[in-house]
């Protein structure tokens, strides 16, 4: 199998894994018909399951009969990264009018007919689990209880089981070894801006973004029973709520010394746990409810609309569909000076009248990315900033795969985060509704 990568991987990245190319020629993608697919490891498996499935509900677009469990098109899709349009194959039709998946390699077909006596072929209802809700997940999240990462990580899956890590990149490894099913991480807050640690972990790490919730985000002032607020030298707090309050903490007479801390509960738990009464910390009600604070003032972020996004992150990508609004997440760099990249790149997805919601640059002049060439030689490569764009778009919308195909074009690295539900819920403060997460089984 020739292997054309024009998606690159990272450094750390498993060439194997980022298998991509384009249609003419060469293509690193595993060429899979729909009569059968020549599968090799698990992701390669995987990969063909994603590239037929997207060519199974292409197919279900074109004809009522071919829908497959109601599921509209799939994205032409390969391990959470865009593979190109491939040509479509005549689908062998099965006797209920849905496209027939033969993913077991048959020994032997008479003439061109299904081959007899094998395993009965995978159909795409067998790649779609049951929709798993949180109560079997293990979600790993950044903080301690009673922190905000965890409130949301029961927002996205409700009734799972919440393991708190003590930094972020452990929450990423928690998945990678299979400790835990999902992370849940902030990566943008409506007053603060982007969670940059984060995003410069989602290019390091190979999880894919399969969700997001946007959590209303409540400060409460708390210190040990019976402190008053003029006895206090200190505020204490993750500095994402330090930023957040800052004005409200000025107009209340606090210009004490702000001091940061690894998560806003934890905070609330080190005051508690070392008896501080010189010094406030602000966290979540349920954190003053856990350690045994108490609230001097409630509300105190400078904005009502004070909302953080968080993504959920997964071993695997899920299949996007069109049946609800979808986000897609990427990230690009090139290397071209002067060739107005941006604008083309933008105007990829303005000509298609694709939404951005957001665009991010990172300087990453001094952490190499590994291309991966047209033999998989990987080689490291210097990029003076990585690009992270968001778009309203599903990856099973043709717009937005002839949109990434475009943008390959102009850059020399281009990765797909995710393509994902967006959390529709309303942004009042303190809503809890559970937000449509990935639907997936821990994979
Ligand atoms: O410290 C917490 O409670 C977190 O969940 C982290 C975090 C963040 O990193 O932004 C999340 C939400 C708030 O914006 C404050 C802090």
């Amino acid at each position: 199998m020739a292997a054309a990568s024009l998606i690159k991987a990272p450094v750390g990245q498993n060439p194997a894994r980022m298998a991509a190319g384009r249609s003419s020629g060469g293509g690193g993608v595993v060429r899979c018909s729909l009569q059968g697919a020549v599968v090799g490891g698990r992701a390669e498996w995987q990969s063909s399951c994603a590239v037929l499935s997207s060519k199974v509900a292409a197919l279900g677009a074109a004809s009522p009969h071919a829908a497959v469990n109601g599921r509209a098109a799939a994205p032409n899709f390969v391990n959470g990264h865009v593979a190109p349009l491939v040509p479509e194959q005549p689908a062998a039709a099965a006797e209920d009018g849905g496209a027939v998946l033969d993913l077991v390699p048959v020994s032997s077909v008479n003439g061109g007919g299904v081959a007899k006596n094998l395993p009965q072929p995978l159909r795409i209802s067998d790649l779609s689990p049951a929709p798993m809700h949180g109560s079997q997940l293990r979600v790993a999240y950044q903080g301690v209880p009673g922190a905000y990462s965890e409130k949301a990580a029961g927002k996205a899956y409700p009734g799972c089981d919440a393991i708190p890590c003590d930094q972020f990149e452990v929450a990423f490894s928690a998945v990678e070894l299979w400790i835990a099913d999902r992370a849940v991480l902030p990566v943008e807050n409506s007053l603060g801006g982007s969670i940059h640690r984060n995003y410069d972990l989602l290019l390091r790490h190979r999880l894919h973004i399969v969700g997001e919730v946007q959590l209303p985000v409540h400060h409460c002032l708390m210190a040990l029973p019976g402190v008053r607020k003029e006895c206090l030298t200190r505020v204490m707090s993750h500095p994402q709520a330090l930023a957040q309050c800052e004005h409200t903490l000025t107009a209340m007479g606090l210009n004490v010394v702000r001091e940061a801390f690894d998560d806003t509960a934890g905070a609330a738990e080190y005051v508690a746990a070392n008896g501080l009464r010189d010094t406030a910390a602000i966290a979540s009600s349920r954190a003053a409810e856990l350690y045994g604070m108490e609230v001097l003032a409630d509300g105190i972020q400078d904005d009502c609309g004070n909302v953080t996004r968080f993504v959920m992150l997964a071993r695997e990508p899920i299949v996007p569909r069109t049946d609800r609004p979808f986000k897609t997440s990427i990230v690009f760099a090139h290397d071209k000076e002067g060739t107005s990249v941006l604008f083309k790149v933008l105007s990829a997805f303005a000509f298609r009248d694709i939404t951005l919601t957001k665009i991010e640059s990172r300087p990453h002049r001094h952490r190499p990315i590994r291309l991966v060439d047209d033999a998989n030689v990987g080689t490291a490569k210097h990029f003076e900033y990585m690009f992270y764009v968001d778009f309203q778009a599903s990856l099973a919308e043709p717009r937005a795969q002839n949109a990434l195909a475009e943008v390959q074009e102009y850059t020399s690295f281009l990765r797909v985060l995710g393509s994902y539900p967006m959390d529709m819920t309303p942004m009042t403060a303190g809503s809890s509704s559970t937000v449509t997460s990935d639907d997936s089984s821990s994979t």
